[in-house]
């Protein structure tokens, strides 16, 4: 077993035109449709590394901590803040005591997200113990950024100046719940076992109720669950995608949160990636070029950590048990063994009449 090596690193590479803005897309980064890959990211020019290419808020995020009391990696929950409330800083929980998960680092974000966290709140002090017990924290978490992606599309509803702010990115993406609608994944995309297992708990827990009140059918929530599951980013301290992999090796350690972006969610994935992905303080995905990259070349990062799963078969594999596709990146197709082809078949075949 290799040995993971844990050392902080800066971001190897200097960011040109670092962007202030929650939302930010480089004026070179377009989108197209690629016939096998669906939507994707290509560049209008030449773009030198280092640049930086998108900076995309999420739609929604969830904590991914354990013992979330006395852990550190804990971010705010309003969304438009998502920095992490560190230990030793006040931290301001629920008045409804719903789940140590929800914290905020000040009042003013907690009076700014009562209307967001009043969609959430009930629901998660009647169902997160029995989920988590029943179900573990997997399914939890899946089932509580559902919830959250429909509790900013409330929020959205009702006040449609404040949602999100930002410009669409025209056009095969556009922003808030019409960005989220055009995410893949379908009933389709997953294993029939997966889908009637969501389609369980969609059933039993995010219904349409007083508790719950979404107004979608369980069909429309059972896709969203199929498209967050096909799309959603876990946020980790260090950034993903470095490649050729450094010697020692740096992974990009654990994970802390999990969030749904609706631009971001366009990049396909390499195993040769040209971008570098992480979120920044504010949980907001930051893609960055991780080396010139030519006019017209796709755009791509990696869906997983490259010190992870190093060789074909085991890429391969890994991104098929967790995204149900066959990676066609230059490199597994540049590894993909020479198939052994019989002199027999080079042989024309004569006509015995
Ligand atoms: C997060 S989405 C990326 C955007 C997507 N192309 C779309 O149309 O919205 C992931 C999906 O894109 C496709 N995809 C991404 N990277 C791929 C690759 N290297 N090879 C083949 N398909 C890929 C797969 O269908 C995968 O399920």
């Amino acid at each position: 077993m290799s040995e993971v090596v844990y050392i902080t690193v800066e971001p190897s590479i200097q960011l040109h035109g670092a962007p202030t803005q929650p939302y930010w897309i480089h004026p070179q980064l377009i989108d197209s449709i690629d016939p096998v890959k669906g939507r994707q990211f290509r560049v209008s020019d030449h773009i030198p590394k280092g640049t930086c290419l998108l900076v995309d808020r999420p739609y929604a995020a969830i904590p991914v901590v354990d013992e979330p009391a006395t852990n550190e990696n804990l971010t705010c929950s309003y969304p438009a803040c998502n920095r992490r409330v560190a230990l030793g800083t006040e931290r301001f929980s629920c008045p409804n005591a719903c789940i140590d998960d929800v914290a905020w680092c000040g009042t003013t974000c907690r009076d700014l997200d009562q209307i967001r966290h009043a969609f959430e709140c009930t629901w998660l002090k009647r169902y997160s113990k029995p989920i988590r017990s029943k179900r573990g924290e997997y399914e939890f978490g899946m089932l509580w950024l559902i919830i959250r992606l429909l509790a900013t599309r409330q929020v959205e509803v009702q006040n449609p100046s404040a949602s999100n702010g930002s410009k669409p990115f025209p056009p095969v993406s556009k922003h808030g719940w019409d960005g989220i609608n055009m995410l893949c994944g379908s009933v389709e995309t997953w294993s029939h076992d997966r889908v009637r297992n969501w389609s369980t708990l969609a059933k039993k827990y995010l219904q349409n109720s007083t508790i719950l009140p979404h107004g979608l059918s369980t069909d429309r929530i059972l896709h969203l669950i199929c498209q967050e599951e096909a799309n959603s980013f876990g946020l980790y301290p260090r950034e993903t995608g470095v490649f050729p992999i450094p010697t020692p090796f740096v992974d990009r350690g654990e994970q802390f949160a999990a969030a749904v972006y609706p631009t971001a969610a366009i990049a396909n994935h390499s195993c040769l990636p040209n971008l570098i992905h992480k979120a920044d303080d504010q949980g907001r995905m930051v893609f960055t070029a991780s080396r010139d990259i030519n006019k017209g070349e796709e755009c791509c990062i990696s869906y997983f950590d490259l010190t992870q799963y190093t060789d074909l078969t085991t890429r391969r594999q890994h991104l098929k048990n967790s995204f149900r596709f066959t990676c066609k990146c230059e490199r597994c197709v540049s590894e993909e063994p020479v198939e052994e082809t019989s002199p027999w078949n080079t042989i024309p075949m004569m006509d015995m009449e």
